[in-house]
C-alpha cells in the first residue's frame, strides 16, 4: 500500500522530469551562477547556538497534507519579514505545490524581503532541483532519508556543497539515522512526524537525539507550539528548531515568534 511519502514522490519524480525536459541543466546552472550570493545557512545556526540561544528555523507554510489549509491570509514577504523582526534565524519555504500549496515565487518574495538564510523545503531527487533552488536563491535543500537512497543523498549533498549550500539531512527512526551519519553534512533533522503515517511525537527527539553527537548540529523538526515545548527538547539535546504550523496560525506572527523565543536556553 503507497504511503503520502510515496504518493509525493511518485508526483514530484514526473514533475521533474517535465520542467527538466522544459529546461536544460546547462541553463538552470547559469541562471544559479548568477543568483543573489549563498548567505551561510548552518554558520547562522551554529553562532546562534554557540551565543547560548536558541535557533529557529521559521517556516512560510500555508497548507500541508496532514492538516489541510493552515493560513488562508498567506503573504510570503510579511510573514517572512514578521519571522525575521521575531528573531529566527533562517527561514525555510515551502515550494511544493500539490500537497502543500507552495510556490517557488514565495521563496523568492520570501528571501528578498529578510537578510536570513533560506531553505527550500521541497522533495528532491536530483541536482537539478538543486541547481534550481540554487537560481531561486535558497541557501539550504532538504534531504529527506526515508525518500531517497543512499546514492541520490550523497548526490544531493554534493550537489548542495558544489553550489556552497548547506543541506539538511532528515530522519525520523534509528536506520535513517545510521544511513544519515555516513554522509558528510552538519546538519541533522529529526522530523518528529512521520512522513507515512504523520504520527508526530517529541519522544522522537529524545529517542534519537543522544546519537547526534560531536561535530553535528541537530535540528528538531514538527510538532512544536510553546516555550515549554522548546524546554522539553532542549533536554534532549536540541538547541535548533524548524517550526511551522503553530506560528503559521498566530494572527501576529512577528510577537508569537519573539515570544516563542524568549525563554532563556535552560542551563
Ligand atoms: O506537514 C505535513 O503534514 C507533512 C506531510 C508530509 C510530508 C512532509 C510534511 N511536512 C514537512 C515538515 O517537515 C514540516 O513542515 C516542518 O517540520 C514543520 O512542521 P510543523 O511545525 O509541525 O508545521
Amino acid at each position: 500500500m503507497t504511503n503520502v511519502l510515496d504518493r509525493i514522490k511518485a508526483y514530484k519524480l514526473e514533475e521533474v522530469a517535465a520542467r527538466k525536459a522544459q529546461r536544460p541543466l546547462a541553463e538552470v546552472e547559469a541562471a544559479a551562477k548568477s543568483a543573489s550570493p549563498v548567505r551561510d545557512f548552518e554558520g547562522a545556526l551554529r553562532r546562534k547556538v554557540s551565543e547560548g540561544r536558541y535557533a529557529l528555523i521559521a517556516e512560510v507554510k500555508k497548507a500541508s497534507p496532514s492538516k489541510g489549509l493552515i493560513r488562508a491570509d498567506f503573504e510570503p514577504a510579511d510573514l517572512a519579514a514578521q519571522y525575521e523582526r521575531g528573531g529566527a534565524t533562517c527561514l525555510s519555504v515551502l515550494t511544493d505545490a500539490p500537497s502543500f500549496q507552495g510556490h517557488e515565487d514565495y521563496l523568492v518574495a520570501a528571501r528578498s524581503a529578510v537578510s536570513l538564510p533560506v531553505l527550500r523545503k521541497d522533495f528532491m531527487y536530483d541536482p537539478w532541483q538543486v541547481a534550481e533552488a540554487r537560481a531561486l536563491g535558497a541557501d539550504c535543500i532538504l534531504i529527506i532519508m526515508a525518500s531517497v537512497s543512499e546514492s541520490q543523498a550523497t548526490e544531493l549533498e554534493d550537489a548542495a556543497r558544489a553550489w556552497g549550500m548547506s543541506a539538511l539531512i532528515e530522519v525520523h527512526d534509528g536506520q535513517e539515522l545510521d544511513r544519515a551519519l555516513m554522509l558528510q553534512s552538519g546538519l541533522i533533522g529529526i522530523n518528529n512526524r512521520n512522513l507515512k503515517t504523520f504520527e508526530t511525537s517529541l519522544d522522537v527527539t529524545r529517542d534519537l537525539g543522544a546519537r547526534v553527537g560531536g561535530e553535528r548540529l541537530l535540528v528538531s523538526e514538527s510538532g512544536m507550539a510553546t516555550r515549554e515545548d522548546l524546554a522539553k527538547l532542549s533536554g534532549y539535546g536540541a538547541r535548533t528548531f524548524l517550526i511551522g504550523e503553530s506560528l503559521m496560525r498566530k494572527e501576529d506572527v512577528e510577537a508569537a515568534t519573539r515570544n516563542l523565543l524568549s525563554d532563556p536556553v535552560p542551563a
